[in-house]
């Protein structure tokens, strides 16, 4: 389970204080939390982080149980294949949860074995229920720790039905690209404000300018501490998500909507082009955080709450972005979870949802305007297939077609047909991209 190197790595994660006391048996105990409810279903981690066992940690021992947690998320099927090995008889899912916590902590974060054993076994002595296992799991995490874990194979961390669909969508090495991807935790992205310098913005930060300007950083921790934060020099926004907008080359004084706007990495790069943005979003809450960066970057849009389809306006636009709420497979770097909580059936509903968005974007389009749709999804029914469709009912649109250097895109993301098709296994040398699909499109009539 050796790590293939893929790029900056993030600097090692800071581990709980104190070995001897419970601590460091919280902070664990709070990652088995974060794991199971990151297992259970969508959104299921970040509801988490407020139950109790996880907010009442110190600050630093929280962020500990989340590592902990992510990575064993992200290298679930290696350890269960590691695991599997030596369990004859499946113990219950708590004992299986405390040797996950601890492998995801030798395997991947390179805690030091005997703190990682020890917190395990405490851990199991103090649930009545796990307690008749204690040896089990310091027999198990010692036979590891002695006779090593043995081969895993990176595709073992995806689903079998994700798996399935992207070998027959994109062929098996491309499979084994976005196998690998899915075991590495992600730099941080952020996008700049015209005018600030990337190669100075990246020495403060210790990162590196990637195409198109955007700077990537392996710093961790409270972003509003990062030089820049407070003068709303940069925002973050994975190199990949600051595709969409680029292909849209807003202008100033344009009239532009943003159709599923918050948390507003788009519309921020809208407004600082000059455009004159609205910026939908039917979420009160997550359109808080985009206000939330207007201010903090001094950048204006005129933000309203409302399903986009329904809303009651008049105005045509020069330009509409549509970047529409979706499975976000293409997330699974940042987001591991993500592959746990999709559910096959998700990708025919929110295939329904992208196809009204759609239709409702197109008719804010004045002649002679520009379309983007994108999303944040690997799965075919909501890019490709979808813009297909599209185009046979709205003839009065054709493909604009992209190109990638100037948008800050891998070449090989070209579709035949001039759309972009990003997938998380590009550029792996510069540490990868989240997937995205994007089409520009015209309306010629
Ligand atoms: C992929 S996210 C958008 C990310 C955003 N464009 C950015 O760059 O930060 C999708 C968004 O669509 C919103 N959404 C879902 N259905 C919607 C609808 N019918 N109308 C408007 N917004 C919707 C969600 O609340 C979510 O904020």
């Amino acid at each position: 389970m050796a790590d293939k190197s893929r790029g900056p790595r993030p600097p090692k994660v800071e581990q709980p204080r104190d070995e001897a006391a419970d601590i460091g048996v919280e902070a664990r105990l709070a990652a088995g939390v974060l794991l199971n409810a990151a297992l259970e279903g969508r959104g299921g981690l970040d509801a988490a982080l407020s139950f109790r066992e996880v907010a009442a940690l110190p600050g630093p021992d929280r962020a500990f149980a989340r590592a902990v947690a992510m990575a064993a998320l992200r290298r679930l099927g290696e350890i269960d294949q590691i695991l599997d090995r030596r369990l004859q008889k499946g113990p219950p899912l708590s004992v299986r949860t405390i040797l996950r916590i601890a492998l995801a902590q030798t395997l991947v974060l390179e805690t030091p074995a005997f703190a990682a054993v020890s917190t395990a076994v405490k851990l199991a002595e103090r649930d009545p229920k796990t307690r008749p296992y204690k040896n089990l799991v310091n027999a198990v995490l010692r036979g590891i720790e002695r006779e090593g874990p043995g081969l895993t194979t990176a595709e073992s961390n995806l689903p079998d039905w994700l798996a399935a669909r992207w070998r027959a969508t994109y062929g098996e090495p491309a499979l084994t690209g976005l196998a690998l991807a899915a075991r590495e935790e992600p730099a941080t992205d952020l996008s700049l404000k015209p005018g600030v310098d990337p190669a100075s913005v990246a020495d403060l930060l210790e990162g590196e300018v990637m195409p198109a300007g955007t700077v990537r950083t392996s710093r961790r921790g409270d972003l509003a501490g990062w030089p820049g934060f407070d003068d709303g020099s940069w925002w973050v926004q994975d190199a990949a998500a600051a595709v969409p907008a680029r292909l849209l080359a807003p202008k100033a004084g344009e009239a532009i909507v943003d159709f599923c706007a918050a948390p507003g990495g788009k519309t921020l790069q809208l407004a600082a082009a000059g455009a004159s943005v609205v910026a939908l979003d039917r979420s009160a809450t997550r359109l808080k955080r985009l206000e939330a960066n207007l201010a903090r970057t001094a950048l204006e849009a005129e933000v309203v709450v409302t399903p986009a389809e329904e809303w009651d306006d008049p105005r045509g636009f020069d330009a509409v972005l549509l970047d529409a709420p979706c499975t976000a497979t293409g997330t699974f770097r940042r987001n591991p979870e993500v592959l746990r909580a999709t559910k096959p059936a998700d990708v025919a509903k929110l295939a329904d949802v992208q196809h009204r968005l759609l239709d409702a974007a197109a008719e804010r389009v004045k002649p002679g305007g520009r379309l983007v749709y994108c999303v944040c999804s690997l799965e075919r029914e909501e890019g490709e297939t979808q813009m297909i469709a599209f185009l046979r009912r709205n003839p009065a649109f054709r493909t604009a077609p992209a190109v990638p250097a100037e948008v800050g895109a891998p070449d090989e993301a070209l579709t035949p047909e001039g759309w972009l098709r990003i997938l998380p296994s590009m550029w792996a040398e510069k540490g990868g991209l989240d997937g995205f699909f994007i089409a520009r499109l015209d309306r010629v009539s």
